[in-house]
C-alpha cells in the first residue's frame, strides 16, 4: 500500500473518517449524550462565553422573562448542542430540537413555532441550512412572536396571523457568515466558540474518564488533549478508541504507552491531524506545489464536498500554522512543508508572503474568494 493509500484506508482497509466524522455510530452518539456537561457549572473551557451567556440567562431570570435569542457559531463538535441543552436546563424550560436541514417549506417551521409553549427553548443545528422562505417567517416570528401562514396561491393567496408563544431560539452554525444579516441581527447574543486549550481538553478527559469508569493516567491525558484538534468531540471519541486498545491489546490501563500505540493505529499524528487533514495537505502540496490553490479544486483532490473540506479540516489547519486562507486561494504555510516531510520549491508561496485574514472568519463561513476563478488553477 503507497503512502497516499495508506492516508485514504482505514485501519481495516476501508475508509476511515470515524474519527473525525460528525456523525458517530449509535453507540458512540449514546456516549456522547451521557458525557455532557449538563449545567454550565459543568462546562469546562470557553471562559468568554460562559460568562458572557451566564450574564444572559440570570439576567433573564431574575427579570421573569425569556432571555434573547442566542447564536453559537463554530467549527463541529465544540459544544454548540451541549450548551443548547445547558440554556434549557438552567432557564428551567423545555428544549425543542429541530435542524435546518429538517426545515424544506416555511410550513415546517410554522408546524415547529404554533406548537412551542411559553419560554420553550428551541434549539435550531445548522441554521444556516434552513430554506429561505423559513427564514424569512422565522424573522418575524424572532421579533414579534407571529407567524403568517400564507393560505392558497397567487392573487387569492391570503396570510393569516398566528400567534406564537414567546419562545428563546438558540441557533447553531459552522458557517456564522452564510446567514443572512437580517437574521443574524436578530440574536440578542452571539457566541463564537474557538477551539479549546490542551489543558482544557485534558480537563474534560478526565472528566468522562470518570464518567465512563476508567483511569486515564496524567500523561495519557495529555497525550490525548494533545492530539484532539481543540475540539472535545474529538478528545471524547479518542478516549473510547484508547480505551477499547487498552482492553483488548493490552492489560487494560490507559496509560501513555497505550494512547501513542492506539492513537498510531488510529492514524492520529503528534499534532492531532487525521487522515483527512493529511489529505488535504498532502494535496496541497503534492499536488498544486503548495498553493495558492482554489477550495473546490482542492475538494476535489481529495475526493471531498467543498463544504467538508471548509469545515471539518480547514479550520484546524488555519489554527494550526498550517494553512492560510488568502484572496487567491488556499496556501500552504513553511510549516506545512515540514510537518509532512517535504522541501518546498524554490518559487513556492508562503502563507506569510500574503494577506492572512482574521481567524474568527474561519469556519465561520466568512466569505472569502476561494480562488476557484483564478486563471489557471488546476
Ligand atoms: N465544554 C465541554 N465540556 C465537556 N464536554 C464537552 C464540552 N463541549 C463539548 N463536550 C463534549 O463534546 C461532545 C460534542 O459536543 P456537541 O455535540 O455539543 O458539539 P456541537 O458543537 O454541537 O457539534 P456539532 O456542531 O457537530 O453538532 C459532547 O458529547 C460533549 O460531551
Amino acid at each position: 500500500m503507497s503512502t497516499d493509500d495508506a492516508l485514504d484506508a482505514g485501519p481495516y482497509g476501508a475508509p476511515d473518517r470515524e474519527l473525525v466524522a460528525a456523525a458517530a455510530d449509535a453507540d458512540d452518539r449514546a456516549v456522547e449524550g451521557a458525557l455532557r456537561p449538563k449545567r454550565l457549572d459543568d462546562f469546562i473551557g470557553q471562559p468568554r462565553v460562559r460568562e458572557q451567556l451566564s450574564l444572559v440567562l440570570h439576567g433573564a431570570l431574575r427579570r421573569g422573562r425569556a432571555p434573547d435569542h442566542v447564536l453559537l457559531s463554530g467549527p463541529p463538535g465544540l459544544g454548540k448542542t451541549t450548551l443548547a441543552m445547558i440554556i434549557s436546563a438552567e432557564l428551567g424550560a423545555p428544549l425543542r430540537i429541530t435542524s435546518g436541514p429538517a426545515i424544506e417549506r416555511a410550513g415546517d417551521l410554522a408546524a415547529v413555532l404554533s406548537t412551542l409553549s411559553e419560554g420553550e427553548v428551541l434549539f435550531l443545528d445548522e441554521i444556516h441550512r434552513m430554506a429561505r422562505p423559513a427564514e424569512e417567517m422565522l424573522y418575524v416570528a424572532m421579533e414579534d412572536f407571529r407567524v403568517d401562514v400564507v393560505v392558497g396561491k397567487g392573487p387569492g393567496a391570503t396570510a393569516i396571523p398566528l400567534d406564537v408563544a414567546p419562545f428563546t431560539l438558540v441557533g447553531a452554525t459552522t458557517r456564522a457568515g452564510m446567514l443572512p444579516a437580517p437574521l443574524r441581527d436578530r440574536f440578542g447574543f452571539v457566541a463564537h466558540m474557538d477551539f479549546y486549550e490542551p489543558a482544557d481538553l485534558e480537563r474534560i478527559l478526565h472528566r468522562s474518564a470518570g464518567l465512563l469508569g476508567v483511569v486515564l493516567e496524567p500523561d495519557a491525558g495529555q497525550e490525548i488533549a494533545r492530539r484532539s484538534r481543540g475540539t472535545p468531540r474529538i478528545a471524547n471519541r479518542l478516549l473510547r478508541r484508547v480505551r477499547d486498545y487498552a482492553e483488548v491489546r493490552a492489560d487494560g490501563r490507559l496509560d501513555r504507552a497505550t494512547a501513542r500505540a492506539a492513537l498510531r493505529l488510529y492514524e492520529v499524528d503528534d499534532e492531532g491531524l487525521d487522515r483527512l487533514d493529511r489529505a488535504v495537505l498532502g494535496a496541497l502540496l503534492k499536488r498544486f506545489g503548495g498553493g495558492p490553490v482554489g477550495l473546490s479544486t482542492l475538494a476535489v483532490a481529495v475526493g471531498e464536498e467543498s463544504e467538508t473540506v471548509e469545515v471539518m479540516a480547514e479550520p484546524f489547519l488555519v489554527r494550526a500554522g498550517l494553512l492560510a486562507r488568502t484572496p487567491r486561494g488556499r496556501v500552504a504555510t513553511p510549516a506545512a512543508w515540514s510537518h509532512l516531510g517535504l522541501t518546498p520549491p524554490p518559487d513556492a508561496a508562503f502563507a506569510g508572503a500574503a494577506t492572512l485574514f482574521d481567524e474568527a472568519d474561519i469556519g465561520q463561513g466568512g466569505r472569502l474568494d476561494d480562488g476557484d476563478d483564478e486563471p489557471g488553477t488546476p
